[in-house]
């Protein structure tokens, strides 16, 4: 026999490191990783063929890998929910102020769903022998469920079709209809009631049979009484987590900035679940939700998949980013892998292509975020219960920037020690003339970037007795640089043809200008300024007006046969396919045509009809924000929209005369220079 110096046999050594081979730890890990059955199925059986193939080749690993994720994934592994609304509420105060409606409606959505968890369950008990059903009815009874009694699997049924039942708990040898009949037929028509198994004599065989038949947890006779109520609430837990996943999924819409994304992780400290955030700006390849085949080398699962591997549980708060920015080209549809995942009815058994057997995400909750809701496909919408998150007046930005932003950023450079303060007047400037948003997304760039300048002038000591305590209104050019926006109303003069719009984009909303020129021509009219048809055919509708009235406002009929008109929108980067710009181009081409100056410090929304009738548009908050911003003095908007404004804060209108119309022509005495 060959020895080596250690004097061991080489084939015992050999055996003992066989004994150790990552095939058989990995089998060891099966075992002991109480996957569903299913997941062990496939385990085994991707064990079963690795142990016959050569470990030297590449599928051996990508095997080891596969069984590996198995083992990982929390198949069952959940976090308790500990909602008390009191909690959460305080939890969404401190992160965030304002916000009263969005936080109010959370709130109603988390009690909604977590109300039912109070509510005791009504369990429904299935045993032939009555004592056997007295007793568990008995103890149940004095845990506070409400409880009915069944001899067999037939009078089961009957309470079935007749009561509303959390749980069943049934024998498994009964004359008439047995246990076995009995889950069968439960899971047929009443899948979502979890069936708990009394198995007769502690039979292993019949235990796991009715495992696999679906029952959700078996007990062995003769029944443990505490051990039944452990499980009876251990049963029940699971399926108020279940529940709590299911339901409408919350959509929340707003322009960037908005604190879409940081309430949903208030949620998630609320409910103390983990929180997941996963951004699908952009996604195009559906496999990067689903996976590729385990057939593709270098093949991956999705990322659904391997956010729960990293968080370790199923069902934390999953935050589905920009879901209206998911893309679609030749390789897939990912909206429709997103349907699929957030449907309760499909979410069950999500099937990842890598790991090619269905995952239950049913108990993840998920929160999607998104800035401009129409464009997400009808059946994506419909799943959605959408709330609103919309921009923040001057005011709420600077309260916002004082209690949460200001201490934030202080705190990151580590000066939240040195008693430094910002002046209300220097956060007003760094808003007015450093950033021009709905949310505060810049705003808190500048005051980081004040932040960092101050941090800098803290490392010397020389420099640090220069540096101001308090920063005042008077500093932020020293830090920031020149202002980089002059309100619109001081840079402009009244002028002919050229009126200023409010429009609503996915950042919130915006001022536009559109001007109009007349030229010697024909009676054409031109548009430019990347427009869509509706916003042609509003120009069309508004020119014909006038035209129709051509008496009424003194405009010689001869100048629209012998000249061209040319409408253009400048400022290319705001989608203005929307009709609320209707009444500003009329005013734009009435000024024109009058030589009627446009009052410089007034903004205009509106959809007008050809018999010059002004309809209600959306945004009007948004758009009234907008106005505020850019400093107008008067806004005119549609008579329809009187209740939604009537519902503003008053900051909103703070500082705007607000002029309502029904038809174009109200408009004109307001808008023209006298
Ligand atoms: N009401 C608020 N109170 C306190 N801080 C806020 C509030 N709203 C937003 N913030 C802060 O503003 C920043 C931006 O918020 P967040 O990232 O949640 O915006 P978002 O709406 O998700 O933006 P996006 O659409 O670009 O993803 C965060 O630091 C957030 O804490």
């Amino acid at each position: 026999m060959f020895f080596k110096r250690n004097s061991k046999p080489i084939e015992e050594e050999i055996e003992q490191k066989s004994e150790e081979s990552p095939l058989e730890k990995m089998r060891q890990q099966v075992k002991s990783a109480k996957l569903p059955g299913h997941a062990y199925d496939a385990a085994v059986k991707e064990l079963d063929k690795l142990e016959k193939s050569d470990p030297s080749v590449a599928e051996y690993a990508i095997g080891l890998n596969y069984v590996e994720l198995l083992v990982s994934l929390p198949w069952n592994i959940s976090t308790k929910s500990h909602l008390e609304l009191g909690r959460a509420k305080s939890i969404l105060d401190s992160r965030h102020s304002g916000l009263d409606q969005v936080k109010q409606r959370i709130l109603e959505f988390l009690a909604a769903k977590t109300l039912r968890q109070s509510v005791k369950a009504n369990i429904l008990i299935v045993d032939d022998e009555e004592i056997a059903r007295n007793n568990m009815n008995h103890v149940l009874c004095k845990d506070g469920f409400s409880c009915e009694c069944a001899e067999n699997g037939i009078a089961a049924l009957k309470i079935l079709g007749a009561s509303d039942i959390d749980l069943i708990i049934s024998d498994l040898k009964m004359e008439g209809m047995d246990g076995y009949e009995l889950l069968a037929e439960v899971n047929r028509s009443y899948p979502e009631i979890p069936v708990i198994m009394v198995t007769g004599f502690a039979s292993v065989n019949s235990a796991v049979q009715a495992m696999k038949s679906g029952a959700a947890h078996y007990l062995s006779k003769p029944v443990n009484l505490n051990e039944l109520r452990r499980t009876v609430a251990e049963v029940l837990d699971q399926k108020n987590l279940a529940e709590m996943g299911r339901g409408p999924i919350l959509c929340f819409t707003g322009p960037p900035g908005t604190g879409k994304t940081s309430v949903g992780q208030a949620i998630a400290e609320a409910l103390q679940f983990s929180f997941i955030r996963m951004s699908l700006a952009g996604l195009r390849d559906e496999a990067e939700l689903r996976g590729h085949r385990r057939t593709y080398v270098g093949a991956m699962p999705g990322r659904i998949i391997m956010e729960l591997k990293r968080a370790g549980v199923n069902n934390p708060v999953m935050m589905l980013d920009e879901i209206d920015k998911i893309g679609q080209d030749f390789r897939g549809d990912p909206a429709s892998v997103m349907l699929e995942v957030l449907d309760p009815e499909q979410n069950v058994k999500f099937t990842d292509y890598y790991l090619d057997i269905p995952f239950n995400l049913s108990n993840i909750m998920f929160i999607a975020t998104a800035n401009d809701i129409s464009r997400l496909p009808g059946p994506l919408r419909d799943r959605m219960e959408v709330i609103e998150f919309s921009g923040y007046t001057a005011r709420e930005k600077c309260r916002i920037a004082e209690k949460f932003i200001i201490p934030r950023q202080l705190k990151g450079v580590g000066l939240q020690r040195e008693g430094i303060s910002f002046e209300p007047g220097a956060v007003g400037r760094i808003i007015t003339e450093y950033t021009r948003e709905s949310g505060l997304r810049n705003l808190e760039r500048e005051i980081a970037t004040v932040c960092r300048k101050m941090a800098l002038l803290h490392l010397s000591d020389v420099s640090r007795k220069a540096a101001p305590k308090t920063i005042e209104a008077d500093d932020i050019p020293g830090f920031l640089g020149p202002r980089r926006y002059v309100s619109s109303v001081g840079s402009r003069k009244p002028a002919i043809g050229i009126t200023t719009g409010l429009v609503w984009t996915e950042t919130g909303g915006e001022i536009i200008n559109v001007e109009a020129v007349a030229m010697k021509g024909t009676g054409h009219l031109m548009l430019t300024g990347s427009l869509g048809d509706i916003l042609r055919e509003s120009a069309q509708a508004a020119l014909s007006f006038i035209r129709s009235r051509a008496d009424e406002y003194r405009i010689d009929d001869h100048l629209f046969s012998e000249q061209d008109i040319h409408v253009h929108f400048p400022a290319g980067a705001i989608s203005k396919d929307g009709p609320s710009a209707g009444v500003t181009i009329f005013v734009a081409l009435l000024s024109l045509l009058t030589g009627r100056p446009f009052r410089s410090d007034v903004a205009m929304t509106g959809e007008m009809t050809l018999s010059g009738q002004i309809l209600a548009v959306s945004g009007i908050k948004e758009k009234l924000l907008a106005a505020q911003r850019a400093g107008i003095k008067v806004v005119v908007i549609p008579q329809q929209n009187k209740e939604e404004l009537e519902v503003l804060p008053a900051d909103v209108t703070a500082g705007l005369e607000v002029i309502l119309i029904d038809n174009g022509n109200d408009a004109v005495p307001h808008v023209f220079t006298s």
